[in-house]
């Protein structure tokens, strides 16, 4: 594909929190068309016909093979669930559609199918757990502090309708700390939990707590501790555009690459 070339892109979920920011996204990106939508309502409608999206004249599709097959689309965007968004990005990448998925809850064993079915067909797919260029940053320092700090929890805090816990950011910072952190049981060594969970989720000995409220939106807390001294390294998220520069910069990656890459870390300069 030409730089300059219009890049046509199918949103799924685009009645969601995320899905709606990302239609505005397409919207309003001169060089982005919107050439369909899959959603599980409203099925054979045009996307104008559904409340809040005046003017948009694209067709809604239910079935995703069927979206696939007939909005001759570059680039599918996922914002549903973690069942429907593996369904819908395995289902992209066998219809030639590269996908630049947000959805969160994969498991490690679909990242590794997916990533064999985009090598195969020989083209990009983007998975990352936080587009929000804060997080990322976030995530990076946080791999670098682990080289000089043993121990650290993880407190990600997300509004109450959020179906995946840990955050998938969670769990992709834990992975990028372990790069330079043993493995190890943290905390005293006879420690009991007198209510379960009350430590939280173990990954390779660091634990990760998880908060649901109304109210927030995404916010995550690294909490390094050594002698004397703690760091903490936050992020937050305030509204849901704030990841939207991410999603922009991945649609602009996904059509040059021939791989899965999960995590916008290493896209990034
Ligand atoms: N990577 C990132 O930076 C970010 C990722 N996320 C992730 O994005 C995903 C979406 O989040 P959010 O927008 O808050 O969630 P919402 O619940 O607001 O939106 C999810 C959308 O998916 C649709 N959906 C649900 N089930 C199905 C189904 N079976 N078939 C088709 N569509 C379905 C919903 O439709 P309906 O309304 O009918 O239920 C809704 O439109 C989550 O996995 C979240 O973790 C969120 C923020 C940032
Ligand atoms: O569900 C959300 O809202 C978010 N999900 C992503 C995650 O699981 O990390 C990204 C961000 O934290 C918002």
């Amino acid at each position: 594909m030409l730089v300059n070339e219009t890049i046509r892109i199918i949103v799924a979920g685009p009645r969601g929190r995320m899905g709606k920011e990302a239609v505005q996204l397409v919207k309003e990106t001169p060089q982005f068309e919107l050439a369909a939508v899959i959603d599980r309502k409203n099925e054979g409608k045009l996307l104008s016909d559904v409340e809040g999206f005046a003017g948009l004249d694209v067709p809604v599709f239910t079935d995703p093979a069927e979206c696939f097959q007939q909005a001759n689309a570059d680039v599918l965007i996922d914002l549903t669930t973690p069942e429907r968004g593996y369904i819908h990005t395995k289902m992209a990448l066998e219809y030639s559609v590269r996908p630049v998925v947000g959805t969160t809850g994969f498991t490690p064993e679909q990242l590794d199918e997916l990533k064999g079915l985009a090598e195969e067909k020989g083209i990009g797919c983007i998975i990352a757990p936080n587009f929000a260029i804060g997080a990322i940053l976030m995530m990076k320092f946080s791999e670098m502090a682990a080289k000089y700090f043993d121990d650290v929890e993880i407190i990600e805090m997300h509004h109450d309708q959020k179906l995946d816990a840990p955050s998938g950011t969670a769990i992709k910072t834990a992975e990028m700390i372990s790069n330079n952190r043993k493995a190890r049981k943290q905390g005293h060594e006879d420690e009991k939990e007198t209510i379960s969970g009350a430590r939280g989720a173990d990954f390779e000995g660091m634990r990760i707590h998880s908060v649901r409220l109304p109210g927030l939106i995404a916010h995550q807390q690294v909490l390094f501790g050594a002698g004397g001294q703690t760091l903490t390294i936050r992020h937050d998220s305030y509204n849901r555009a704030s990841f939207m520069s991410g999603v922009k910069v991945s649609v602009e990656t996904v059509i040059r690459l021939d791989t899965l890459v999960y995590g916008l870390e290493s896209i990034l300069d």
